[in-house]
């Protein structure tokens, strides 16, 4: 057999074909069926003075090191594999992946900044820690918070980003990103897709510029892995990657290899959640004890909805979805926004994003519905005020019985 076989098809392929197969084209070049893990933080080289040239073309240019990594802060191919599946499942030239998603954040901000650039455009709700590091200036960047029809008057010779979530965290309220993207003009449009993900849209496709992804929730997928990414084309991924560089928020090789693995099953499991979060919302929109459900029109699997009474006591009464922060694990995960996601953003401003003190966040995993509503529904009858030590101890049963 010559190379040719092996040339990759000219024939775009499909997202489930690229999830599994993209990062992966060389490992059976390479003998091996699963991607290798490479934990060095050094590189040996016998000749410094072409490392001299490599650090010096590298520090110009920002453009990925030919052959092997001189430092893992720099550069590191488990993590590369990782960046090259993502890029292609979001339709992009490159991706770039941190430690987390607020250090992906952190460097599209520097970047930016270090433009001279340092004012942002901003629309409510965005997660609360993103909400925070623009509002509260911690970059030294300067936030306009506005509606998606007040971007354009927003934007000013200084303005180096425009951003938004959809849909957004945690109201899920969506963005018509398109109609956004038009109205940056020049100035790079942010979309964060972590809700979505590319299984449900794909922003660069749109008119984004730059996609960001907390890679903790659903490209990972079980819980288990921190990490961040950004989608780009290569020009501002090379001002990224020397950011990186300077700055350290690097992702772990090993959180790149579970990333990576991950992203396998992200179609397969985004779908199934998706469908199990729809058949909730329907029965969760016919319920009584339900004042509002907040549902995209994209679909997923995050679902939010307002009680009528005290959603502590939703909180308190789930047995099978645990009461957690983050998403898009396997397993059904809900909160309280207001005291905990967003628990950083001022109450007014979370108000007026329409994040209520009585709206709970779900995040839906992949368990059978009925076992999901069934639990649901019995913690949305549950009541604290049956004197607490009394029915509160006979109704919580001991973790050996959970
Ligand atoms: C530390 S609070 C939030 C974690 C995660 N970004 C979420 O929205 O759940």
């Amino acid at each position: 057999m010559d190379a040719m076989d092996h040339a990759p098809s000219v024939t775009p392929r499909a997202l489930a074909t690229e999830a599994v197969h993209a990062g992966r084209e060389d490992l059976a070049a390479l003998g091996v069926h699963a991607p290798p893990l490479d934990l060095s933080t050094t590189y040996p080289s016998y000749d410094a003075r072409a490392e001299a040239a490599r650090i010096d073309e590298f520090a110009a240019t920002g453009a990925r090191l030919e052959g092997p990594p001189v430092y893992a802060r720099l550069d590191n191919p488990t993590v590369a594999r990782f960046e090259e599946a993502l890029a292609r499942l979001e339709g992009t030239e490159a991706a770039v992946a941190f430690a987390s998603g607020m250090a992906a954040l952190t460097a599209v901000l520097l970047a930016r900044a270090a433009q001279g650039l340092r004012h942002v455009v901003a629309v409510r709700p965005l997660y609360g820690c993103s909400d925070h590091l623009l509002d509260a200036g911690l970059l030294g960047t300067e936030v306009t918070w506005t509606d998606p029809a007040g971007v354009a008057d927003a934007i000013r010779p200084d303005t180096g980003l425009v951003m938004v979530e959809s849909p957004a965290n945690p109201t899920l309220a969506e963005v018509d990103i398109r109609a956004v993207a038009h109205s940056c003009g020049t100035v790079p449009l942010l979309v964060d897709n972590t809700f979505a993900t590319p299984v449900l849209q794909r922003p660069a496709g749109l008119g984004a510029r730059i996609v960001l992804h907390s890679a903790t929730k659903y490209l990972g997928g079980h819980g288990d892995v921190m990490g961040g990414v950004v989608a780009c084309d290569e020009e501002f991924a090379r001002e990224l990657r020397r950011v990186r560089f300077a700055t350290g928020g690097v992702l772990h090789p090993l959180a790149g290899y579970l990333l990576l693995r991950g992203l396998s099953t992200l179609p397969v499991r985004v779908r199934a959640a998706s469908a199990t979060a729809a058949e909730l919302v329907r029965r969760l929109a016919a319920d009584a004890r339900i004042e509002r459900v907040h549902y995209p029109a994209i679909g997923g699997a995050m679902v939010a909805f307002e009680v009528h009474g005290d959603p502590h006591e939703v909180i308190a009464g789930v047995r099978l979805i645990t009461p957690a922060v983050s998403l898009g694990s396997v397993d059904t995960l809900i909160q309280h926004p207001a005291s905990i996601s967003h628990r950083i953003v001022r109450e007014g401003d979370r108000w007026a994003a329409g994040v209520s003190d009585r709206l709970l966040r779900m995040s839906v995993g992949l368990e059978d519905v009925e076992d999901l509503w069934r639990d649901l529904t019995q913690a949305l009858s549950a009541r604290s005020a049956e004197p607490a030590g009394v029915a509160r101890s006979v109704a919580v049963p001991s973790p050996a019985e959970r």
